[in-house]
């Protein structure tokens, strides 16, 4: 089976950011390892401390965030690091090349009850102006991503990764420790049947969502003429990871509660990662109002609303809004 590496050089992937994605994911499989532990190594469970979102943070979350800093901060390859779990950014090395941008424990609430979680990430070149504690190179648009993908520790741990040239999954060879290629240039379905939600946000979203997901419960009675079925990890990289590989709609919409925060997802290190894997599989990524990719980012920690998956299913989705 093909290693990671030879993809990447396939893909013509330089060969620093080969080296960069190498060291990130080597914290990867530390994380991978740490969360296999559980409860025998005292990992579960939560901290006193909040984060800047005002989550009470998971002992996974500060580990997984620690271990990634560590792993990064004197790689010589970044400049510097924005993390949902630090406020500010992280400064690196001043001649560090890249920007990274993490999530890295997704799926928080998953922790205690075994289940899927993960991390994403992003990177980008960093600007030669830019001095490493300074936030404001990291408001990019996602267009300007040169790499991103998560890593899922479920039964087997996979890595979903994209530079631009294809979403390729790989799969953690624990006996010698390398990702190997198990699906290349994957290509998400553009039909589906299955959409992913938090219905009981169902009161706080905008008509369009209300209308939209009403006619896809009426099924084959309703509308669209067609029975759906839905699933919800509650961790967005396990419903990525399904949608990548059988299709389905993603949505986290608008949530009127707090207008001023359009949404439960993370810009820089969720959304934004995710839209280019499923984007590079074939599918669509959208804010409601426009492509999540082209979203000029005015903070690091900003959330927006967030609809990915099947082409033709987000299509209709997005048909809701304009009427
Ligand atoms: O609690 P809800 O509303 O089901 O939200 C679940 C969503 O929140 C998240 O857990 C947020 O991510 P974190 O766990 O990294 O904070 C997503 O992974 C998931 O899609
Ligand atoms: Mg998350
Ligand atoms: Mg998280």
């Amino acid at each position: 089976m093909k290693r990671l590496n030879s993809q990447l050089q396939q893909d013509g992937a330089p060969l620093e950011l080969i080296l960069l994605i190498r060291t990130l994911l080597a914290g990867c499989k530390e994380i991978s390892f740490r969360v296999s532990q559980g409860a025998l190594a005292g990992v579960l469970g939560s901290t006193l401390s909040e984060n800047v979102q005002g989550e009470t943070q998971k002992k996974l979350d500060v580990i997984s965030n620690q271990i990634l800093k560590d792993t990064l901060r004197d790689s010589g390859y970044v400049k510097a690091i924005s993390s949902e779990e630090e406020e500010d950014v992280v400064p690196c090395s001043a001649d560090g090349n890249y920007l990274v941008s993490f999530d890295p424990l997704d799926g928080s609430s998953n922790t205690e009850i075994n289940s899927l979680i993960g991390t994403i990430f992003s990177i980008a070149h960093a600007p030669q102006w830019m001095k490493p504690d300074d936030p404001s190179a990291f408001l990019q648009p996602g267009t300007q991503m040169v790499a991103a993908g998560y890593v899922l520790y479920g039964p087997s741990t996979m890595l979903a990764m994209t530079t631009g040239r294809g979403t390729h999954l790989y799969t953690l060879d624990k006996t010698h420790g390398g990702f190997l290629l198990t699906q290349a240039n994957v290509k998400i379905p553009e039909q589906t049947s299955e959409f992913a939600i938090n219905t009981s946000n169902q009161r706080h979203w905008e008509a369009p969502i209300q209308q939209y997901v009403a006619d896809l419960i009426a099924g084959a009675d309703g509308p669209r003429k067609k029975d759906y079925n839905m699933r919800w990890v509650a961790a967005m990289v396990g419903d990525i990871h399904r949608v990548l590989c059988r299709g389905g709609i993603f949505m986290y919409p608008f949530d009127k509660r707090n207008p001023k925060i359009p949404g439960k997802l993370r810009l820089l290190y969720e959304a934004n990662p995710m839209a280019f894997l499923i984007e590079q599989a074939g599918g669509l990524a959208s804010t409601g109002e426009g492509r999540i990719m082209e979203v000029m980012p005015s903070e690091i920690h900003q959330r927006v609303p967030t609809l990915l998956g099947s082409k033709e299913e987000v299509e209709s989705c997005l048909e809701y809004y304009v009427k």
